[in-house]
């Protein structure tokens, strides 16, 4: 990396850490000029002018609104409970500064003040029992409010992000928005913890002016005011200078590469998905080998987290300035009183060792939740912004198939006419100038080597991506003019890497039609039909199975007694390895009901079998055929000789272009492209089939 004037390196063990250059201002401040940014957005119309962006009040508006609405009586509770730390540490303080008070008074006269001793212990006493059952019963009322804001806005962005297109759901923007939605692994608590955080440093800032005044009512505006608060900004200051790694933006990479090689073969030696081909392989000797060498190359190179190894680093200096201001009160009063023995007493001293201690947490807590302030304004934001974003493929207005009576077919016509397309963000062309008709009913191949658009032109038929240039027809009109939903509901599209989906066998069948309930009998049919029939037979609940469930369960077993706890795990969560031809049956079992039950038009089946045997393919092809029933079919396979015979049309694509078109004696007799690719495929057929 070339060094940047701006930026400066740390080296932590096998860590560099690069940051910007500090500035005059300490990076703790930019949190200001953060939440600055969040109202205030630059003018394009007058450079170095920035105007008042109300967005982010209205959507805080509405955030507090939605969230009082998700349960009046528990929002009351929060903001009670956020009047009741202000209110309960002004009473701690003034009881503790009584009690204080009365017992140095007690101690000097040597005369006991009994009641002023026991009333401001008694409400001590009363004050924390107070503090306890409020704080519990906060707690309790506090999760249920947690809980309903932490499920509806997962839902509310569920709502935003299931109705993404493909194109969108790319985009680096929109990948951004979600990824800070924070809910890709599991419902996150985010949004609340803003609503909490929010409401905490609004309580904070009040809190704090309270205190403030309360000790200047205290001291009645004296020197011991001005002390107290000067002694309860020492150490939050200091943390303020110092600067933690936290609080500044930073990248920090491993410049030591045996480290990252010896995670590597770490990885190789332990990681579940490379046992075979160590086993098999006999890797084993090699990884021991290997981690060695780096082993040795990386000697006593500290290779902790950069964030354990940052907080060592420090200067003797600064570690000791910062021990030092955790209590500085009693070693300058020590000072006081040797330069002048009379201006210090011992009430004064614990006073001001007492208050400046409370308002020293206060300012922390300050400190803390303004720095979250901006990010939490920024959560908030991104979630309701979601919702703004629009489809990058444009949605169309008609309804298709346009009329349910059209003609006597329940094919659709597809007609590209000098399509080109060229992946976003990529600068060469998948398809070039490809022009062909499909006539409805047609059973059509698409054959070509890898990587010569055979999928792309899959896609752009379900306007996963618009063509760059050109047009695709749909019966006739424009594909764009139609509805994408009813697009998509009228296309069955078979792929050969769909994943097995983290449901039960029987869903993963049943979602062929995911908007009717399908009875048994039915997902029954169509598991038999796409020949996941003997999967089924293999699981120990049948149909019900989950296949991939998602993992709940925690174990902590410890020696040999634990058999019978052992026994509780049982079969929960056991996860189903399907081969990959066990996995295309079953997406294959899934289009089939899909086919069966909903008003196709087109089936487009884009090498569905690349890993069933060809036995299993030419069945599979056969069950597609037969049920297809008048439907528009496209096949792409690169064992294709069963296929062509039956096919009307084959388009042959090399490079993105469509090279040659026709039924398979005319491709045959024209002695080009197809002709060799039908040849070598046999023999690779027949080869296979001898082995
Ligand atoms: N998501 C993508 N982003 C960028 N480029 C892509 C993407 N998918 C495919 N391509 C490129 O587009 C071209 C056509 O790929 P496509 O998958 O359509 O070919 P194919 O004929 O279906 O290949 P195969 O037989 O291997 O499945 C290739 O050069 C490929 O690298």
């Amino acid at each position: 990396m070339d060094p940047n004037p701006k930026h400066s390196f740390v080296q932590l063990g096998v860590w560099t850490v690069v940051f910007n250059k500090p500035t005059l201002i300490p990076e703790w401040l930019s949190n200001f000029r953060n939440l600055k940014s969040k109202f205030w957005k630059k003018d394009r119309t007058k450079p170095g002018k920035s105007v008042f962006e109300m967005r982010t009040l209205v959507y805080l508006w509405t955030f507090l609104k939605e969230v009082y609405s998700l349960g009046p009586l528990y929002f009351l509770v929060e903001i009670f409970m956020n009047v009741w730390k202000i209110a309960s540490s002004i009473m701690e303080l003034y009881f503790t500064s009584s009690l204080l008070r009365s017992v140095t008074q007690s101690l000097e006269t040597q005369q006991l003040d009994f009641d002023t001793v026991a009333q401001a212990l008694v409400g001590k006493i009363l004050l924390l029992v107070a503090q306890e059952s409020v704080s519990k019963l906060g707690d309790k009322y506090k999760t249920i409010l947690e809980e309903r804001v932490k499920y509806h806005f997962v839902q509310k962005i569920m709502h935003s992000v299931l109705k993404f297109d493909l194109l969108t759901l790319e985009d680096p923007e929109v990948k951004s928005k979600i990824d800070k939605c924070g809910i890709l692994t599991e419902p996150d608590t985010r949004m609340y913890e803003a609503f909490r955080d929010l409401l905490s440093t609004t309580t904070e800032y009040f809190r704090i002016i309270s205190e403030i005044s309360f000790i200047f009512h205290m001291f009645r505006g004296g020197s011991g005011f001005t002390l107290s608060i000067a002694l309860a900004l020492v150490r939050p200051l200091m943390r303020v200078l110092r600067g933690g790694l936290y609080n500044r933006s930073f990248v920090v990479f491993c410049s030591n590469l045996h480290f990252p090689r010896m995670l590597s073969l770490h990885m190789l030696g332990f990681n579940k998905g490379y046992r075979e081909d160590r086993v098999t392989n006999n890797l084993g000797d090699y990884i021991e080998r290997e981690f060695d060498k780096s082993r040795q190359e990386l000697g006593d190179t500290c290779t902790k987290d950069y964030s354990i190894q940052w907080h060592k680093n420090r200067s003797i200096i600064s570690e000791v300035f910062n021990t030092l201001a955790w209590d500085c009160t009693l070693p300058l009063f020590a000072l006081r009183m040797l330069w002048d023995f009379s201006s210090v007493s011992i009430d004064e001293l614990i006073l001001t060792q007492q208050t400046s201690q409370s308002v020293h947490a206060s300012f922390f807590r300050i400190i803390y939740s303004t720095e979250r302030v901006s990010s939490n304004l920024a959560t908030i934001r991104n979630t309701y912004s979601l919702a703004e974003v629009e489809n990058k493929i444009k949605d169309g207005d008609l309804p298709y198939p346009l009329y349910s009576e059209e003609g006597n077919h329940s094919g659709a016509e597809i007609e590209f006419r000098n399509v080109s397309f060229k992946y976003p963000g990529t600068d060469n062309n998948a398809l070039t100038d490809v022009s062909f008709t499909i006539k409805p009913g047609q059973l059509v191949v698409i054959v070509g080597v890898n990587g010569s658009g055979k999928s792309s032109a899959i896609k752009l038929l379900t306007r996963l991506y618009d063509p760059s240039s050109g047009e695709i027809l749909l019966d006739g009109r424009p594909l764009p003019s139609y509805k994408l939903h009813d697009i998509r509901r009228a296309t069955a599209i078979l792929r050969q890497d769909h994943p097995v989906l983290p449901l039960s066998l029987r869903e993963n069948v049943a979602l062929g039609l995911p908007e009717r309930n399908v009875d048994n009998d039915e997902v029954q049919t169509a598991i038999c039909q796409g020949g996941a029939d003997k999967v089924v037979q293999k699981l120990k609940n049948g149909p019900e199975t989950i296949l991939d469930p998602v993992n709940t369960v925690d174990t902590n077993f410890i020696g040999d007694t634990d058999e019978e706890l052992k026994k509780v795990v049982g079969d929960k969560e056991v996860e189903t390895d399907l081969s990959g031809g066990e996995t295309q049956r079953l997406s294959a079992s899934r289009i089939l009901m899909r086919l069966m039950g909903g008003n196709i038009r087109l089936l487009a089946a884009d090498e569905p079998t690349s890993a069933l045997d060809p036995e299993g393919e030419y069945e599979l092809f056969k069950k597609l055929r037969e049920q297809s029933g008048g439907k528009t079919v496209i096949f792409v396979t690169h064992r294709f000789g069963h296929l062509t015979k039956y096919a009307d049309l084959i388009l042959c694509l090399k490079d993105g272009r469509l090279i040659e078109q026709g039924n398979h004696e005319e491709l045959i007799a024209a002695d080009g492209e197809y002709k060799k690719l039908y040849h070598m495929q046999a023999r690779a057929f027949i080869e296979s089939e001898s082995e």
